[in-house]
């Protein structure tokens, strides 16, 4: 089964959640359920940039000759991943490879082959992304993702978005539970200004948890990457 692959990049590090700092390659796949406001990667959906049909043993092919031998996990991302039943052969590939393999989705689709994977980051999308969460499908993502190695990863711009992470927090308070850093400036080319927002939203998400009782285990995160290489693509 063929898999549409935006762009394969790497080996960096990953800049989000529950593996951050982990020296990973990335494959992203295309096309998305979601349409979020703040999309920082909306050329996934948008029609502005081109997918490439390949199969498993072309994407493993691929991350050898982009990464060499420096690299032992692999972070699958989007668009929605889990739009793609294909995965499933390009994940266990991967394992006879012996690399580990993460996933970015946001709970909205499910596919068997979640479980298989050794880091799942789900992300519910917060009012200010314009979606509207069914937290029908979400439950059931949740449950049978149970067994799995999963953490949740809520975007964070406002107020609003801050009360909807705590009612996510709160409806799986198992799962380990991590706010991010929303960037709403996500075409700018000027890092320095980027970054000097991004971290004075990053301290007004610290302040904000620090109140919060219902984040009393929560951790807050910025994303590193961008940070460091600001809105760059493919690292
Ligand atoms: C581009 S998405 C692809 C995976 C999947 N569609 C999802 O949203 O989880 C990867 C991660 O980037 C986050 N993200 C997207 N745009 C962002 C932005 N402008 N600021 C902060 N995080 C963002 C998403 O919430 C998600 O956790
Ligand atoms: N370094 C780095 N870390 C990331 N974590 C999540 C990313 C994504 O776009 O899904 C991402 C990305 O694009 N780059
Ligand atoms: S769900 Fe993820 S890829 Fe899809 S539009 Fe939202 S942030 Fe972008
Ligand atoms: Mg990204």
């Amino acid at each position: 089964m063929k898999i549409p692959v935006m762009e394969i990049f790497g080996p960096t590090i990953q800049g989000e959640g529950m593996v951050i700092g982990q020296k990973t390659m990335f494959v992203r796949t295309g096309g998305c359920d979601y349409s979020c406001s703040w999309c920082d990667s909306k050329f996934t959906w948008d029609g502005s940039g081109k997918s490439t049909a390949m199969k498993a043993e072309e994407i493993i092919s691929s991350l050898k000759d982009i990464g060499g031998e420096a690299f032992s996990h692999i972070t699958i991302s989007g668009g929605n991943p889990a739009l793609h039943k294909g995965l499933g052969e390009l994940i266990n590939q991967c394992h006879e490879q012996g690399w580990k393999v993460a996933v970015e989705t946001q709970g909205s689709y499910w596919q068997d082959w979640l479980l298989d994977i050794d880091d799942v980051t789900i992300s519910p999308k917060p009012p200010s992304s314009l979606m509207t969460t069914d937290f029908n499908k979400l439950d059931t993502f949740m449950h049978n993702l149970k067994v799995a190695n999963a953490s949740l990863k809520v975007v964070v711009f406002n107020d609003e978005d801050f009360t909807y992470a705590e009612v996510i927090h709160q409806r799986y308070p198992t799962v380990p539970f991590f706010l991010q850093v929303g960037n709403d400036d996500v075409l700018t080319i000027d890092d320095q200004a980027l970054v000097s927002l991004l971290l004075k939203r990053f301290e007004w998400l610290i302040d904000r948890s620090m109140k919060s009782t219902i984040m009393n285990d929560a951790k807050v995160l910025p994303q590193l990457h961008a940070l460091i290489w600001g809105n760059k693509r493919g690292v």
